[in-house]
Protein backbone atom coordinates (compact mmCIF):
# COMPACT_ATOMS: atom_id res chain seq x y z
CA UNK A 1 0.00 0.00 0.00
CA UNK A 2 1.57 3.45 -1.07
CA UNK A 3 0.94 6.33 1.51
CA UNK A 4 0.23 9.71 0.36
CA UNK A 5 2.80 12.50 0.37
CA UNK A 6 2.76 14.43 3.50
CA UNK A 7 1.34 17.82 2.68
CA UNK A 8 3.77 20.63 1.70
CA UNK A 9 3.84 22.86 5.50
CA UNK A 10 2.17 26.48 4.56
CA UNK A 11 4.86 29.46 5.88
CA UNK A 12 3.85 33.14 5.95
CA UNK A 13 6.01 35.20 4.93
CA UNK A 14 5.58 38.89 5.30
CA UNK A 15 6.91 41.66 2.76
CA UNK A 16 8.03 44.97 5.54
CA UNK A 17 6.97 47.18 2.57
CA UNK A 18 3.97 48.40 4.61
CA UNK A 19 6.17 48.73 7.88
CA UNK A 20 7.13 52.18 9.75
CA UNK A 21 11.04 52.38 8.19
CA UNK A 22 11.92 54.81 11.28
CA UNK A 23 11.75 51.56 13.02
CA UNK A 24 12.43 48.68 11.16
CA UNK A 25 13.93 46.90 13.66
CA UNK A 26 11.43 46.40 16.12
CA UNK A 27 8.78 46.17 13.00
CA UNK A 28 10.69 42.70 12.27
CA UNK A 29 10.54 41.85 15.84
CA UNK A 30 7.09 42.45 16.08
CA UNK A 31 6.70 40.13 12.77
CA UNK A 32 8.53 37.54 14.42
CA UNK A 33 6.37 37.63 18.07
CA UNK A 34 3.33 36.99 15.73
CA UNK A 35 4.21 34.12 13.89
CA UNK A 36 5.86 34.54 10.78
CA UNK A 37 8.18 32.16 9.53
CA UNK A 38 10.27 34.46 7.50
CA UNK A 39 10.58 37.62 6.19
CA UNK A 40 10.63 38.95 2.92
CA UNK A 41 12.85 42.36 1.85
CA UNK A 42 11.38 43.89 -1.67
CA UNK A 43 13.92 44.81 -2.99
CA UNK A 44 13.27 47.61 -5.78
CA UNK A 45 16.03 49.93 -7.82
CA UNK A 46 13.92 52.36 -9.51
CA UNK A 47 14.88 50.65 -12.75
CA UNK A 48 13.20 47.07 -13.15
CA UNK A 49 10.31 48.66 -10.92
CA UNK A 50 9.32 52.12 -10.45
CA UNK A 51 10.13 52.38 -6.86
CA UNK A 52 13.17 52.34 -4.67
CA UNK A 53 13.89 50.96 -1.46
CA UNK A 54 16.45 48.54 0.81
CA UNK A 55 19.51 48.21 0.49
CA UNK A 56 22.06 46.20 1.73
CA UNK A 57 22.80 47.96 4.38
CA UNK A 58 19.71 48.43 5.48
CA UNK A 59 18.68 45.11 6.12
CA UNK A 60 22.07 44.29 7.68
CA UNK A 61 21.22 46.69 10.48
CA UNK A 62 17.86 44.19 11.12
CA UNK A 63 19.32 41.15 11.11
CA UNK A 64 20.02 40.81 14.77
CA UNK A 65 16.63 41.87 15.99
CA UNK A 66 15.37 38.05 15.00
CA UNK A 67 16.45 35.24 14.13
CA UNK A 68 13.81 34.29 11.70
CA UNK A 69 15.09 33.81 7.79
CA UNK A 70 15.52 36.73 5.70
CA UNK A 71 14.94 36.22 1.75
CA UNK A 72 15.95 39.23 -0.97
CA UNK A 73 13.16 39.49 -3.67
CA UNK A 74 15.37 41.30 -6.08
CA UNK A 75 13.82 43.65 -8.25
CA UNK A 76 16.64 45.38 -9.94
CA UNK A 77 17.77 45.20 -13.86
CA UNK A 78 21.29 43.71 -12.71
CA UNK A 79 21.14 41.38 -10.15
CA UNK A 80 24.44 40.05 -10.33
CA UNK A 81 26.48 42.72 -9.08
CA UNK A 82 23.81 42.85 -5.92
CA UNK A 83 24.06 39.05 -4.97
CA UNK A 84 27.15 39.06 -2.17
CA UNK A 85 26.26 42.27 -0.69
CA UNK A 86 22.76 40.55 0.07
CA UNK A 87 23.83 37.38 0.66
CA UNK A 88 26.33 39.68 3.33
CA UNK A 89 24.29 41.18 4.74
CA UNK A 90 22.17 38.21 6.38
CA UNK A 91 19.77 36.90 3.26
CA UNK A 92 18.96 33.35 3.62
CA UNK A 93 17.23 33.38 0.25
CA UNK A 94 18.20 35.34 -2.61
CA UNK A 95 15.52 35.11 -5.32
CA UNK A 96 16.11 36.48 -9.13
CA UNK A 97 13.25 37.72 -11.08
CA UNK A 98 13.94 35.28 -14.74
CA UNK A 99 13.42 38.81 -16.54
CA UNK A 100 16.22 40.96 -15.19
CA UNK A 101 18.39 38.75 -16.77
CA UNK A 102 19.36 37.50 -19.53
CA UNK A 103 21.89 34.47 -17.94
CA UNK A 104 19.25 33.33 -15.47
CA UNK A 105 21.07 30.06 -14.85
CA UNK A 106 24.71 31.58 -14.13
CA UNK A 107 22.72 34.45 -11.80
CA UNK A 108 21.08 31.45 -9.62
CA UNK A 109 24.52 29.25 -9.75
CA UNK A 110 26.03 32.94 -8.09
CA UNK A 111 23.45 32.72 -5.25
CA UNK A 112 24.36 29.21 -4.62
CA UNK A 113 27.77 29.63 -4.51
CA UNK A 114 27.61 32.88 -2.20
CA UNK A 115 26.29 30.14 0.42
CA UNK A 116 22.61 31.11 0.12
CA UNK A 117 19.52 29.38 -1.27
CA UNK A 118 18.32 30.76 -4.80
CA UNK A 119 14.76 31.48 -5.49
CA UNK A 120 13.78 32.30 -8.88
CA UNK A 121 10.26 34.59 -9.39
CA UNK A 122 8.08 35.25 -12.64
CA UNK A 123 6.45 38.45 -13.17
CA UNK A 124 2.83 37.92 -14.15
CA UNK A 125 3.31 38.11 -18.09
CA UNK A 126 6.19 35.59 -17.72
CA UNK A 127 5.40 31.86 -18.72
CA UNK A 128 6.55 29.10 -16.82
CA UNK A 129 9.02 27.64 -19.59
CA UNK A 130 10.98 30.65 -18.53
CA UNK A 131 11.86 28.95 -16.03
CA UNK A 132 11.94 25.34 -16.89
CA UNK A 133 15.29 24.94 -17.38
CA UNK A 134 16.47 25.91 -13.32
CA UNK A 135 14.56 24.25 -11.71
CA UNK A 136 16.76 22.16 -10.26
CA UNK A 137 18.82 24.87 -8.73
CA UNK A 138 16.09 26.94 -6.70
CA UNK A 139 14.72 26.07 -3.50
CA UNK A 140 11.26 27.98 -4.60
CA UNK A 141 9.98 29.19 -7.64
CA UNK A 142 8.13 32.87 -7.03
CA UNK A 143 4.56 32.92 -8.93
CA UNK A 144 4.10 37.29 -8.54
CA UNK A 145 0.28 37.61 -8.56
CA UNK A 146 0.61 41.03 -8.87
CA UNK A 147 3.09 43.13 -11.43
CA UNK A 148 6.21 44.10 -9.08
CA UNK A 149 6.64 47.82 -7.72
CA UNK A 150 4.13 48.34 -4.84
CA UNK A 151 2.64 46.89 -1.83
CA UNK A 152 -1.04 47.01 -2.29
CA UNK A 153 -2.62 45.96 -5.30
CA UNK A 154 -4.96 43.83 -6.52
CA UNK A 155 -4.44 40.28 -6.59
CA UNK A 156 -4.39 38.46 -10.00
CA UNK A 157 -6.84 35.31 -10.14
CA UNK A 158 -5.60 34.12 -13.51
CA UNK A 159 -2.09 33.54 -11.82
CA UNK A 160 -3.78 30.29 -10.10
CA UNK A 161 -3.57 27.90 -13.03
CA UNK A 162 0.29 28.89 -13.08
CA UNK A 163 0.79 28.22 -9.83
CA UNK A 164 -0.69 24.85 -10.33
CA UNK A 165 1.08 24.38 -13.74
CA UNK A 166 4.46 25.18 -12.00
CA UNK A 167 3.73 22.61 -8.87
CA UNK A 168 2.54 19.68 -10.96
CA UNK A 169 6.11 20.43 -13.03
CA UNK A 170 8.20 20.21 -9.62
CA UNK A 171 6.32 17.01 -8.69
CA UNK A 172 6.56 15.48 -12.02
CA UNK A 173 9.94 16.04 -11.93
CA UNK A 174 10.42 14.68 -8.32
CA UNK A 175 11.66 18.39 -7.12
CA UNK A 176 11.46 19.92 -3.68
CA UNK A 177 10.97 22.92 -4.39
CA UNK A 178 8.22 25.25 -2.70
CA UNK A 179 5.83 27.70 -4.37
CA UNK A 180 5.55 30.72 -3.50
CA UNK A 181 3.14 33.48 -3.93
CA UNK A 182 3.09 37.47 -3.84
CA UNK A 183 1.16 40.30 -4.05
CA UNK A 184 -2.64 40.72 -3.09
CA UNK A 185 -2.62 38.03 -0.95
CA UNK A 186 -4.86 38.08 2.15
CA UNK A 187 -7.56 36.24 3.81
CA UNK A 188 -10.12 36.57 0.89
CA UNK A 189 -7.45 35.53 -1.76
CA UNK A 190 -5.10 32.95 -0.25
CA UNK A 191 -7.67 30.24 -0.70
CA UNK A 192 -7.14 30.09 -4.40
CA UNK A 193 -3.34 30.04 -4.38
CA UNK A 194 -3.15 27.33 -1.72
CA UNK A 195 -5.54 24.85 -3.49
CA UNK A 196 -3.79 25.69 -7.10
CA UNK A 197 -0.08 24.73 -4.86
CA UNK A 198 1.38 27.38 -3.42
CA UNK A 199 3.00 26.96 0.37
CA UNK A 200 5.20 29.91 0.66
CA UNK A 201 2.61 32.95 1.21
CA UNK A 202 3.89 36.28 0.70
CA UNK A 203 1.71 38.97 2.66
CA UNK A 204 1.71 42.67 3.28
CA UNK A 205 -0.71 44.94 3.59
CA UNK A 206 -3.49 42.06 4.52
CA UNK A 207 -1.29 41.53 7.65
CA UNK A 208 -0.98 45.32 8.72
CA UNK A 209 -4.72 46.50 8.27
CA UNK A 210 -5.98 43.46 10.17
CA UNK A 211 -7.46 45.48 13.21
CA UNK A 212 -7.02 42.75 15.68
CA UNK A 213 -3.53 42.94 14.98
CA UNK A 214 -0.51 41.39 13.24
CA UNK A 215 -0.74 37.75 14.83
CA UNK A 216 -4.32 37.33 14.62
CA UNK A 217 -3.35 38.03 10.68
CA UNK A 218 -0.89 35.59 10.37
CA UNK A 219 -3.02 33.06 12.02
CA UNK A 220 -5.89 33.64 9.74
CA UNK A 221 -3.96 33.63 6.60
CA UNK A 222 -1.98 30.57 7.63
CA UNK A 223 -5.40 28.60 8.64
CA UNK A 224 -7.16 29.57 5.21
CA UNK A 225 -4.34 28.29 3.63
CA UNK A 226 -4.09 24.98 5.09
CA UNK A 227 -7.35 24.57 4.75
CA UNK A 228 -7.73 24.85 1.10
CA UNK A 229 -4.42 23.40 0.38
CA UNK A 230 -5.85 19.81 2.39
CA UNK A 231 -9.25 20.80 0.77
CA UNK A 232 -7.45 20.55 -2.64
CA UNK A 233 -5.55 17.22 -1.79
CA UNK A 234 -8.52 14.95 -0.46
O1 LIG B 1 6.84 42.14 -4.35
C1 LIG B 1 5.87 42.80 -4.06
C2 LIG B 1 5.46 43.97 -4.87
O2 LIG B 1 6.38 44.15 -5.87
C3 LIG B 1 5.10 42.36 -2.87
O3 LIG B 1 5.94 41.77 -1.90
C4 LIG B 1 4.12 43.28 -2.28
O4 LIG B 1 4.77 44.37 -1.74
C5 LIG B 1 3.28 42.59 -1.24
O5 LIG B 1 2.42 43.49 -0.71
P1 LIG B 1 0.84 43.28 -0.69
O6 LIG B 1 0.39 43.14 -2.12
O7 LIG B 1 0.60 42.01 0.09
O8 LIG B 1 0.37 44.50 -0.03
FE1 LIG C 1 7.56 40.86 -2.86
Amino acid sequence: MSTAPSPRPISIVPSVLPADFSRLGEECRALEDAGVDRIQWDVMDGCFVPNLTFGPDVIASCRSHVSVPFEAQLMVADPDLLLEGYVDAGCDVVIAHAESTIHLHRTLTKITDLGARAGVALNPATPVSAVEHVLDLVDMVLVMTVNPGFGGQAYIPTMEPKVAEVRALLDQRGLDVDVEVDGGVGPDTVAGAAAAGANLIVAGSALYRDPEGLAHAVADIRSRAEAARDGATT
